[in-house]
C-alpha cells in the first residue's frame, strides 16, 4: 500500500480556494457501550490526554477502564442524546453552517468551511480529504476552544499533522491559538447571561465552571489555567460583577491525580451548605453543549447544590448556535485569514471560472 494518500484529481484552472476547519473533540458515534469503548479508546490513548508510560496504562486502560467506563458513560449519554445525534456533533454541525453563511456576508473570494475531530467522526483525515478534494491549498484550523491546552488544541493540532505527515501536496496551514480574551467572545458570552438575567433576575452567584485538566500540566507551562482564569475575569468585568458575585471552578475532573481547584462539586457543596439562594452556572470553555455541560452540570451539578442545602440552580446554555457567537467567530476568522482572503468581488476572475465551467461541459458533452 503506498504511505502516501492518492492525491485528489486536479485540472489545470480549478479555481483554489481556503479552508476554514473548525476542530473539536469529538464524540461517541452513538450512546451505547460498543460505541463508548471505540471513542474513549481512542480518546484514552492519546498521550496529550494520558501521559502515564505506555505499558502500564495500555494495561490500565484496557483491562480496568476499558471494561468499566464505557456502558457508565453511555447511559450519561443517552440521557443527553437528541433525534439528530450527540448534542456536540449536532451543535459543532449547526456552528459550521452558520459560520459559512455569515462568512459570505465577509468574505467574497472562494472558501469552504469544515469539521474536523480529534477523535471519531468525522476524523480529522476526513475533513482535510475534503478540503482538499474542493481544491483548498491553505487552512486556517480554528479550534472550538477558546483557551488553549495542550489536552484540547494541541491535541488537535496532533491530529492534523498526523494526517499531514501522510500527504504529498500539503497545503498552506495557520492556526488559531486561543480566543478566551477576544472582546467579541467575552461579548457573546456577557451577552448571553444578561439575556438569561432579563427573563429570570439576577442569582446570588455567577459560578464559572470550566473543563478540568491534571494540575501538572499548568506546573509544566501549560497556560490553559490563566486563560480560564482571564476570560472568568473579562466576562464578570463585561458584567459589571464584583468578586462577591462570581466564582470560577473547574470540572470533569478523571482518575486519582490532583486536577486544577476548586474543583466545581466541592464549589456547589460549600454554596448549598451555605444556603445560597441561588447559583447561575455557566461553561465559558465549552463553545457548545455536551455531554459535560449538559448531563454533568446541568443535572449532576443541580443534584450537588440542592442536596446540600441550596436554593434555586440555573444552566445558562453554552454559545451554540448565538447569533454574536457566530460573528465573534466570523471576526477572530478573518483577523486570521488576512492576506488569504478578499472582501471584494473579483469580476475578472469570476468570467475567468465561468468561462472554464463552460468549456469543461462542452468537452464532457462532446465525449458523451
Ligand atoms: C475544554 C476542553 C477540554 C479539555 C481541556 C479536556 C481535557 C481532558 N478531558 C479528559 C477526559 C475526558 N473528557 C471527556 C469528555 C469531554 N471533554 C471535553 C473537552 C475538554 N477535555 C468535551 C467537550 C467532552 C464531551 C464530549 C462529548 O461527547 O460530549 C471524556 C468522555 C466522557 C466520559 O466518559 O466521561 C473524558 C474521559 C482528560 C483526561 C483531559 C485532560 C487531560
Ligand atoms: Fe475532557
Ligand atoms: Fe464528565
Amino acid at each position: 500500500m503506498a504511505y502516501y494518500k492518492v492525491e485528489p484529481p486536479y485540472q489545470h484552472g480549478d479555481q483554489a480556494k481556503v479552508g476554514i476547519l473548525l476542530a473539536n473533540l469529538g464524540t461517541p458515534d452513538a450512546p451505547d457501550a460498543k460505541a463508548l469503548k471505540r471513542y474513549l479508546g481512542q480518546f484514552l490513548m492519546d498521550r496529550r490526554i494520558v501521559e502515564i508510560p505506555r505499558f502500564i496504562w495500555c494495561w490500565i486502560l484496557h483491562c480496568i477502564i476499558l471494561v468499566i467506563r464505557p456502558k457508565k458513560s453511555a447511559e450519561k449519554y443517552a440521557m443527553v442524546w437528541t433525534s439528530e445525534g450527540s448534542p456536540l456533533m449536532v451543535n459543532a454541525q449547526k456552528q459550521k453552517t452558520l459560520l459559512s453563511s455569515f462568512l459570505s456576508k465577509r468574505i467574497a473570494s472562494p472558501y469552504v468551511v469544515e469539521l474536523g475531530m480529534s477523535y471519531g467522526n468525522p476524523s480529522m483525515a476526513s475533513a482535510i480529504e475534503r478540503l482538499k478534494a474542493q481544491h483548498c491549498n491553505k487552512i486556517l484550523v480554528f479550534p472550538l476552544y477558546p483557551q488553549y491546552a495542550s489536552s484540547s488544541t494541541a491535541a488537535s493540532l496532533d491530529a492534523i499533522w498526523k494526517v499531514l505527515l501522510k500527504t504529498r501536496n500539503v497545503p498552506a496551514i495557520r492556526t488559531i491559538r486561543n480566543y478566551h480574551d477576544h472582546p467579541a467572545y467575552i461579548q457573546a458570552l456577557a451577552s448571553s447571561v444578561q439575556e438569561h438575567w432579563a427573563t429570570n433576575g439576577k442569582p446570588s452567584k455567577l459560578v464559572m465552571s470550566f473543563h478540568g485538566v491534571p494540575k501538572f500540566h499548568l506546573l509544566k507551562g501549560d497556560p490553559y489555567h490563566c486563560e480560564c482564569m482571564k476570560t472568568g475575569r473579562l466576562l464578570a468585568e463585561a458584567l459589571n460583577l464584583s468578586k462577591q458575585e462570581y466564582q470560577i471552578a473547574f470540572q470533569s475532573r478523571f482518575g486519582k491525580q490532583e486536577w486544577l481547584k476548586p474543583y466545581l462539586a466541592s464549589t456547589l457543596e460549600d454554596l448549598g451548605k451555605a444556603k445560597t439562594e441561588r447559583i447561575d452556572v455557566i461553561c465559558p470553555g465549552f463553545s457548545s453543549d455536551c455531554l459535560e455541560t449538559l448531563e454533568e452540570i446541568a443535572m449532576e451539578g443541580k443534584h450537588i447544590f440542592q442536596s446540600h442545602g441550596g436554593g434555586e440552580y440555573h444552566y445558562i446554555p453554552c454559545l451554540n448556535g448565538r447569533e454574536a457567537w457566530i460573528n465573534a467567530m466570523c471576526d477572530i476568522a478573518m483577523e486570521n485569514l488576512q492576506g488569504w482572503v478578499s472582501s471584494e468581488w473579483n469580476a475578472q476572475e469570476a468570467e475567468k471560472q465561468a468561462k472554464l465551467t463552460a468549456q469543461r461541459a462542452q468537452a464532457l458533452s462532446e465525449k458523451a
